[in-house]
């Protein structure tokens, strides 16, 4: 039996010793949530330099030149936004007011379904926070499996209601994850026989998938705090919501923060540490972080999009060849997310074989050189 994505961190808990913040009370930062230049190792704050032309692509998957759009976007940015991607508006607008409704539950009443040390499922601070020194001005719920019990806990009476938008939302997900895979590995001239584990009918109807409710409260000291520190995901691929507040940043050529603006019924679709080795590095995945906000409040709803738990991702034969050895070693996901549990932004050049042959290579692979 493969280990399970619930079971990944079992052998790497978090020991967070942390108090949760009820954020609204707070009217000044707290130094624990002071963030320095120190504290993280990358730019500051979006650069203008060559903005006019710099957005992230955005891409209209009913056009015929989607696939090669989208390849172009991976190669370049390792980000973009998706319109006509066939998501009925009414479940984003439910989506994010169950988050609403959940994170605006009293802390006592969210901590009942706070996620365990050894857990994946529940309430509670970013995994990534035991890398820090500071805290992030955000909250989050992680939801792996069924949400039931977390959910009877946080809502005694309304649990079915929230329980049903989630299982719409994630069958949704599920659907236009697989139509971008084929977007994605398409571009690279990788078809249905390529990839056994899409499955049979080529769906990837084993595919696994988390499902992460992001909350970043008002902050009375915007340009001090940090909402999510720069990371990438460790998924194939991640979309995400986001309501109508920005805050999602991405590093562009590894020198300046580009902010992904939120556009009404538009989804963002990140390149994830997954389809980096899968692509043997063609598709490198993106490095982003969020920052919060003087006087909203930002929600994000990111579906973690991986293989199923038995398969291991390794780069994809069709793209081999005398000089383009494999980068990566074989990975399972659960495997994987163990590994950037103990290297977090090293994770990636911990799973690499060996070296880029052409240095030019290394200048843009932000994991082997900036990252990892
Ligand atoms: C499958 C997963 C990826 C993730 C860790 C998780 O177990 C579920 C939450 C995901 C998330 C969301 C916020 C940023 C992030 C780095 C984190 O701390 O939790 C990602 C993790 C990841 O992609 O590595
Ligand atoms: O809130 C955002 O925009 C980013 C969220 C994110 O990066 C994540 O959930 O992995
Ligand atoms: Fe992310």
């Amino acid at each position: 039996m493969p280990a399970r994505l619930s079971d990944a961190f079992k052998s790497h808990p978090l020991n967070l010793q942390l108090k949760h913040p009820d954020f609204s009370s707070l009217q000044e930062l707290p130094d624990s949530y002071a963030w320095s230049q120190n504290d993280d190792q990358y730019p500051s704050s979006p650069g203008s330099f060559g903005a006019e032309q710099d957005s992230v692509p955005v891409i209209d998957l009913s056009d015929p030149n989607a696939l090669k759009l989208t390849g172009h976007a991976c190669r370049t940015w390792g980000v973009f936004q998706v319109t006509n991607h066939g998501i009925p508006s009414k479940l984003l607008d439910d989506i994010e007011s169950a988050g609403r409704s959940l994170f605006s539950l009293p802390v006592q009443q969210k901590l009942k379904a706070a996620r365990s040390p050894d857990g994946i499922s529940g309430y509670g601070f970013a995994r990534i926070s035991s890398f820090f020194q500071k805290l992030m001005w955000s909250e989050g719920f992680t939801i792996v499996g069924s949400p039931l019990d977390h959910f009877r806990q946080l809502w005694p009476q309304d649990y079915n209601k929230f329980c049903n938008i989630i299982e719409e939302y994630e069958k949704e997900m599920k659907k236009l994850a697989g139509r971008l895979m084929w977007l994605m590995l398409g571009s690279l001239g990788i078809s249905k026989e390529d990839v056994k584990w899409a499955g049979p009918k080529g769906d990837f109807r084993d595919a696994s998938a988390a499902l992460q409710l992001n909350s970043y409260p008002a902050c009375p000291d915007p340009d001090r705090a940090m909402g999510l520190a720069a990371h990438t995901d460790s998924t194939l691929l991640t979309i995400l919501y986001q309501n109508n507040t920005s805050g999602l940043q991405v590093l562009r050529e590894g020198t300046r923060w580009v902010t992904v603006p939120p556009l009404p019924g538009a989804l963002v679709v990140n390149v994830g540490d997954l389809i980096h080795i899968l692509s043997n590095g063609l598709y490198p995945s993106v490095l982003h972080q969020a920052v919060v906000n003087r006087s909203r409040h930002r929600l994000s709803i990111a579906y973690l999009y991986g293989p199923p738990d038995s398969v291991q991702i390794s780069p994809l034969s069709k793209l081999l060849g005398p000089s383009q050895p494999p980068l990566y070693r074989p990975i399972t996901w659960n495997e994987y997310l163990g590994t950037k549990a103990k290297h977090f932004n090293k994770a990636l050049s911990s799973v690499r074989l060996c070296a880029p042959l052409n240095a030019l290579v290394d200048v843009s692979d932000h994991n082997s050189v900036k990252v990892g």
